[in-house]
């Protein structure tokens, strides 16, 4: 079980990051990815017979997935942490009359509606605060063009009820997904089971961002024997069909893997990531290339993957559009007492958990850097190494930015780390033992 009251916005925890006082040299276990835990609750949650997730995340996000899909009748078993149990309702048939609260979580603001699209009454949903800031426009917009009711008050993001009638047509439908691919991921889930599929365009003048995300979908929804046609580019066609119930194995989550590896150049060192997969859709397997772009030795030893951090790092313009959490580790690396580094792509952080672009570029000011801000970017001069406090905006990657910048920064201080338990519970435990005490395994354990 997870713990106590683990949906709930959590309570603000001051933390000084952990200090490396010599170089790293860990083996670190990472929990299960958030976005494939997300994709598997909710196939499952539409397949004809019931599923098994094996190694699910738990952490706020998945289980508000969870409440949210218990909410709507989905039967979900969590009292094995290692293996959770889906069962649809009888006859699909999902349960309308009830509430969802989103939390911060992109992954169920957005993936839920279409599903609960399906329910036979009105199904209610709002969020914390900030959620209501969120782009959501999109899902409520497609919905309505779909012929589905929705109250907004017209405000086009949280609060909204989806007055879901049981059935949806389906058939063609453009959107424009450049603020979050999770519209597009959203609206292919619950396709398989809109009477005439889907036939799904962006239409939109920017691209989808986080592309990998949407292989990760079409992967997914191909496993659970949905037919999916991505042939074309930004048009995605799905038949109308039965979901199979089945067996999901999540790997690790990367994103969350990647300030450690980060951590591996920042303070200097090696560090290993266990079980990193060798094939996956995740986003954040780009860490891999941009670590070695910067003159790191990247290698498959002691049980996953290995970085052995550049001891000065090459400085880099990246597009990170396509990975975009990745962003606030490695503005973190380059800003402390480091830089020229430039980010561009990444528009769409501007609508995460906090508008991430600004935040980062308040931060690192913070700290001394010197820093331009683009609407789709920013450019780190010259790093600085201020100590102070550092603020997190109650997003996860702001304090894994945090604990990135501290290892290196004596004595920081950031204002809240509770807010990683969006994704990971207890990452400032893991952080510092990977930091002090070699990670999970001691490293001379491993040495193969
Ligand atoms: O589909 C997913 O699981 C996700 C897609 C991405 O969203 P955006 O496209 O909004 O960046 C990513 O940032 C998010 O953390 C998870
Ligand atoms: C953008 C993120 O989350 P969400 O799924 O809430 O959009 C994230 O985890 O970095």
């Amino acid at each position: 079980m997870g713990p106590v009251n683990a949906t709930a916005a959590p309570e603000k925890r001051r933390w000084t990051a952990t200090y490396a006082e010599t170089e790293l040299d860990a083996v670190v276990r990472v929990p299960g990815s958030k976005s494939m835990t997300a994709r598997a609750l909710i196939l499952a949650a539409l397949a004809s017979g019931p599923s098994a997730i094996h190694r699910p995340l738990i952490a706020r996000d998945t289980l508000l997935m969870v409440e949210g899909l218990r909410a709507i009748g989905v039967g979900v078993d969590t009292a094995d942490d290692a293996l959770w149990t889906v069962t649809p309702p009888a006859g699909g048939a999902f349960a309308g009359g009830t509430a969802v609260d989103c939390g911060l979580a992109g992954t169920v603001m957005r993936f839920l509606p279409p599903v609960a699209a399906l329910a036979d009454g009105p199904v209610a949903f709002d969020g914390d605060p900030h959620a209501r800031n969120r782009p959501n426009d999109g899902v409520i917009k497609a919905l309505r063009d779909l012929g589905v009711g929705i109250e907004d008050g017209g405000r086009l993001a949280l609060p909204f009820t989806v007055n879901a009638a049981g059935r949806v047509a389906g058939g063609e439908l453009a959107v424009d997904a450049s603020k979050t691919s999770q519209l597009v991921s959203a609206l292919l889930m619950a396709a398989p089971r809109f009477e005439h599929g889907l036939d799904l365009r962006h239409t939109g003048d920017r691209p989808v961002p986080s592309r990998p995300y949407l292989d990760m979908v079409v992967q997914m929804l191909r496993e659970a024997g949905a037919e999916v046609d991505d042939s074309e580019p930004n048009r995605w066609r799905v038949a109308p069909g039965e979901l199979k119930g089945r067996e999901w194995v999540i790997e690790p989550d990367l994103q969350n893997a990647a300030p450690f590896l980060v951590a591996a150049v920042a303070a200097g060192g090696r560090v290993t990531v266990e079980g990193w997969p060798t094939e996956t859709a995740q986003a954040g397997d780009r860490i891999r290339d941009v670590l070695a772009q910067l003159g790191s030795r990247v290698e498959w030893s002691r049980g996953g993957l290995t970085v052995v951090g550049a001891p000065d790092p090459i400085p880099v313009e990246l597009d990170l559009a396509d990975a975009a959490e990745l962003t606030p580790a490695l503005a973190a690396l380059f800003g402390v007492n480091r830089g020229p580094f430039t980010v561009r792509g990444v528009a769409h952080i501007r609508g995460h958990e906090t508008d991430r672009v600004a935040a980062l570029v308040a931060e690192l000011r913070g700290i001394g850097a010197d820093v331009d801000e683009f609407e789709d970017g920013f450019r780190v001069n010259k790093g600085g190494s201020r100590s102070g406090t550092w603020k997190t905006y109650a997003d996860h990657r702001m304090a894994h930015a945090g604990a990135v910048a501290g290892l290196v920064i004596p004595g920081l201080v950031l204002d809240d780390v509770a807010c990683v338990s969006k994704t990971w519970p207890d990452f400032a435990e893991a952080w510092e033992r990977a930091v002090l005490h070699g990670g999970d395994r001691p490293a001379e354990e491993t040495e193969a």
